[in-house]
């Protein structure tokens, strides 16, 4: 079912049968959407979940009373959108995933959709903070860049930020990057892994070819592969044509990036995946948070790896992310300081 990389790897499977039976509550925000839906049923696939809280502003028992009919183990329950049902769901989880929000349409930039979602991402991270502050908060809703910041200064804002535990969602960046390249290269997706750093939106996206089995990709080749991943959620707006954007790709992509948490957390080692956290390497150029290849442990970030070796052309497409990405994020900063 799953493609290139199982989303439940049948090696962490095997070794982790014993571990696969601790409480692990996961919580969607935003459960009966695009993104919501699938990534719930894809979560209700997976052994390491125990307990699956649903909720939205509309929709989230009917998706709950679905999908607990699945036959695994974990209990599902959904939720309306009243103040003490959003502190039942969120009570007690290990991770909550957030999809909530609107989606692009054809000619919108993710930024464009800051002015709807940074009050809904404000509102939930609040909730979040209140009746979940230590679990792993992962952001999936546009714009990455900014709502990621929105979410820090609320935890701040209530002293239960841990930087550890904030993760913009950028896993389908590389699930892309891993498939656009395996077209090229007429290679199996599974054995490619492509690093992608920055952050979520066009020119903030910065794969790193010369860090792929393919490092010598170059010329008009390189700059179409390259453009490919950058604008990848552009192709999905277009071919939905008015419909949304990217939510079954991005669900995989979501189920993925819980699942290598809740490994992570039963003790397997070696767990990497990319992701939009605070981090140290380019703070001194006004970016706080940015996306890199993370290892992940108990704790959520266990360390944050450093770019590494990165060519001419790479230096060009890191330094021009870094522009528009200490923009998105002091939006999202100042936001918050502006609409508490
Ligand atoms: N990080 C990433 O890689 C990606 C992010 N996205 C983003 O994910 C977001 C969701 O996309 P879709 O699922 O396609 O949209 P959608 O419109 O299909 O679903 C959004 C859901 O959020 C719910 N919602 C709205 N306000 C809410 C609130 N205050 N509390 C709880 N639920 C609320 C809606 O009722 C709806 O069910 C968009 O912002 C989109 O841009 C989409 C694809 C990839
Ligand atoms: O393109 C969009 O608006 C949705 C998204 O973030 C993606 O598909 O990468």
């Amino acid at each position: 079912m799953f493609a290139a990389r199982s989303a439940f790897s049948t090696v962490g499977r095997r070794a982790f049968s014993v571990s696969a039976q601790q409480n692990s509550k996961v919580t969607v925000l935003g459960a009966a959407g695009g993104i919501g839906q699938p990534l719930s049923l894809l979560l209700k696939l997976n052994p390491r979940v125990t307990e699956l809280a649903l909720y939205d502003i509309r929709g989230g028992p009917g998706v709950a009373a679905d999908i607990s009919h699945v036959n695994t183990k974990s209990k599902v329950t959904g939720y309306n959108p009243v103040p003490e049902q959003l502190k039942a769901a969120l009570e007690g989880a290990e991770i909550v995933l957030i999809p909530a929000g609107v989606p692009r349409k054809p000619g919108m930039t993710r930024d464009d959709l800051f002015k709807t979602n940074a009050s809904i991402v404000r509102d939930l991270a609040k909730a979040a903070a209140d009746y979940a502050p230590d679990a792993k908060l992962l952001i999936i809703s546009n714009p990455v860049n900014s709502t990621v910041p929105i979410t820090a200064e609320v935890f701040k804002s209530k002293g239960v930020y841990n930087p550890k535990r904030l993760f913009g969602v950028t896993t389908l960046d590389v699930v892309r990057a891993s498939k656009f390249i395996s077209e090229v290269k007429t290679t199996d997706p599974a054995n490619e892994e492509v690093t992608v750093i920055g952050g979520h939106s066009g020119h903030t996206i910065v794969p790193l070819l010369s860090q792929s089995n393919h490092p010598s990709i170059d010329g008009a080749t390189r700059d179409a592969l390259v453009k490919r991943i950058q604008f990848g959620g552009d192709e999905v707006v277009q071919a939905k044509d008015g419909a949304g954007s990217a939510t079954l790709s991005m669900a995989f992509a979501g189920s993925r990036m819980a699942d290598s948490l809740l490994r992570a957390a039963q003790g397997e080692t070696g767990v990497f995946e990319p992701a939009f956290v605070e981090s140290p390497l380019y703070k001194d150029q006004d970016c706080e948070f940015f996306s890199s290849k993370i290892e992940l442990g108990p704790e959520g970030v266990k360390a944050i790896h450093p770019v590494g070796k990165v060519n001419k052309y790479e230096k060009g497409l890191i330094a021009t992310a870094l522009k528009e990405l200490a923009a998105n994020i002091k939006k999202g900063q100042e936001f918050v300081k502006a609409n508490p």
